[in-house]
């Protein structure tokens, strides 16, 4: 007959684990009571942070230079009041203009010729340093000096723009943010892919979501025409043998514009500049470096052509070039779509804005040489393979046919008041001449 079987073990074993199963429920109720803990503290931790560091929401301040205030990101009372003030028109029929750049050369004039007038004007910029921020922060001065107030963001953050458009019902968009300069374009490529594609297809995706769709006016460039012979340079040459990654980019600017009027029915201006020049200038640009250079006794390269020919450019003033944007806003029509929907065909224009005379690079330097009482120490290299052209020369027939845009200012009286500015911004002493020192 067969024993029953030996249950001592089992019962131990039950018992035992019985006593496991007690010791780890005991453990899961302590370690779900500490990480309960812990959620509940960190949770208290990050609406403390919320409500303390964060608060007005999404607002942050920073300070300059002893006074310049710039609200970095906005979202808070005191910032909308800020933004609404700055972009509300005090003139009858007045634009409420959005400028992108607006710390940048051609944006700070611009701003404050609109604002000048009773335009609203609200600045958007995100002051990088490929040039010396500190002068963008000058900038930004003066314009607060005239109630412009100048958003700190970036053209590709969506939600900045989203809010921006939220706030005001922009009539106009003067797009002047770019990544400019030819040469810098073999240093950082990339650079210019971000600014001047990607950050104007966001603008022009809020654009063309916002109701009313504004219009915009932005900045391409003579660069355009890149290899182009014909000239002067006219709106239907070729412009498809970029010389720069630069010119690539402000090109396919106007691709990019093409479709999105075709689509979405926004009015777009495109305006190519022609090498602009003059007081508050780019620290980057031939003609400011070359008087800082020329200052300080350094030499500078003044290039020629691969056949030892001159190199040439259509210097042009500041000041037409704000009468030109100014008449281009003035004739921009209304966008006619809303809320992202085309409801009929839109504006579509590309101006070239120039002075319709070039000079020398050469001339430039004997102009600055007499201006600033120095002889320049020169090197005459042949122009590097930097995407460069070899001279730029603009018709602008058109420009003066549809808005009356007419250079009046040449290269020398011009530069006059580009030393004018550099020298006293920059606190330097110019070298007076001598008597027996004549004009040059
Ligand atoms: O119209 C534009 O669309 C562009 O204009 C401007 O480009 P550019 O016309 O090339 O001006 P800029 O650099 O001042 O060189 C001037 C001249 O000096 C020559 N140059 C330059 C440097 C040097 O060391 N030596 C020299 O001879 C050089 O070969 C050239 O002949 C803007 O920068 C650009 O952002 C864009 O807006």
């Amino acid at each position: 007959m067969a024993s029953p079987p030996d249950t001592s073990k089992t019962t131990k074993l039950e018992r035992y684990n019985s006593y496991i199963r007690k010791v780890n429920s005991t453990k899961l109720i302590a370690a779900s009571s500490k990480l309960l803990f812990r959620v509940t503290l960190l949770v208290a931790l990050l609406l403390i942070f919320f409500f303390t560091i964060n608060y007005p929401p999404l607002t942050s301040e920073k300070t300059f230079n002893n006074n310049i205030h710039t609200t970095i990101y906005g979202g808070g009372a005191s910032w909308e009041k800020q933004v609404r003030h700055s972009s509300t028109p005090h003139r009858p029929n007045g634009l409420s203009v959005l400028v992108t750049g607006a710390a940048g050369f051609v944006g700070s004039h611009c701003s404050l010729a609109l604002k000048k007038r009773g335009d609203g004007v609200l600045g958007l910029d995100n002051f990088n340093s490929y040039y010396d921020p500190s002068l963008k922060r000058a900038r930004q001065d003066q314009l607060t000096k005239h109630q412009i107030f100048i958003v700190e963001g970036d053209i590709n953050d969506t939600e900045l723009l989203r809010k921006l458009f939220d706030i005001v019902p922009f009539t106009h968009i003067l797009h002047l943010a770019a990544q400019a300069g030819v040469r810098y374009a073999m240093q950082n490529p990339l650079s210019y892919v971000n600014s001047n594609v990607a950050g104007f297809v966001n603008l022009l995706e809020i654009a063309k979501a916002a109701d009313p769709q504004p219009a915009i006016v932005w900045a391409s460039s003579s660069s355009v025409y890149g290899l182009n012979t014909k000239v002067p340079f006219s709106e239907d040459h070729r412009t498809d043998q970029p010389a720069s990654l630069y010119a690539a980019t402000k090109k396919a600017g106007e691709a990019i514009a093409h479709t999105y009027n075709h689509i979405y029915g926004l009015s777009l201006t495109g305006l190519r500049f022609f090498t602009v020049y003059g007081p508050w200038g780019r620290p980057d640009m031939a003609y400011f470096f070359f008087t800082k250079d020329m200052i300080q006794g350094k030499s500078i390269n003044v290039y020629v052509t691969q056949d030892d020919k001159e190199v040439a450019r259509d210097f042009t003033y500041i000041d037409d070039i704000v009468k030109g944007c100014v008449g281009a806003l003035d004739t921009a029509e209304k966008s006619t779509g809303s809320g992202g929907k085309k409801r009929g065909p839109a504006q579509l224009r590309v101006y070239n804005l120039g002075n319709t005379s070039p000079v020398s690079v050469k001339k430039l330097v004997a102009i600055l040489e007499n201006l600033l009482n120095v002889k320049a120490k020169k090197n005459v290299i042949k122009m590097p393979r930097n995407g460069d052209v070899p001279f730029t020369h603009a018709n602008v027939s058109l420009a003066l046919r549809d808005f009356g845009y007419k250079p009046t200012t040449d290269l020398s009286s011009g530069l006059r008041k580009f030393v004018k500015w550099y020298v006293s911004y920059y606190g330097i002493q110019p070298r007076v001449k001598k008597a027996n020192e004549g004009e040059k």
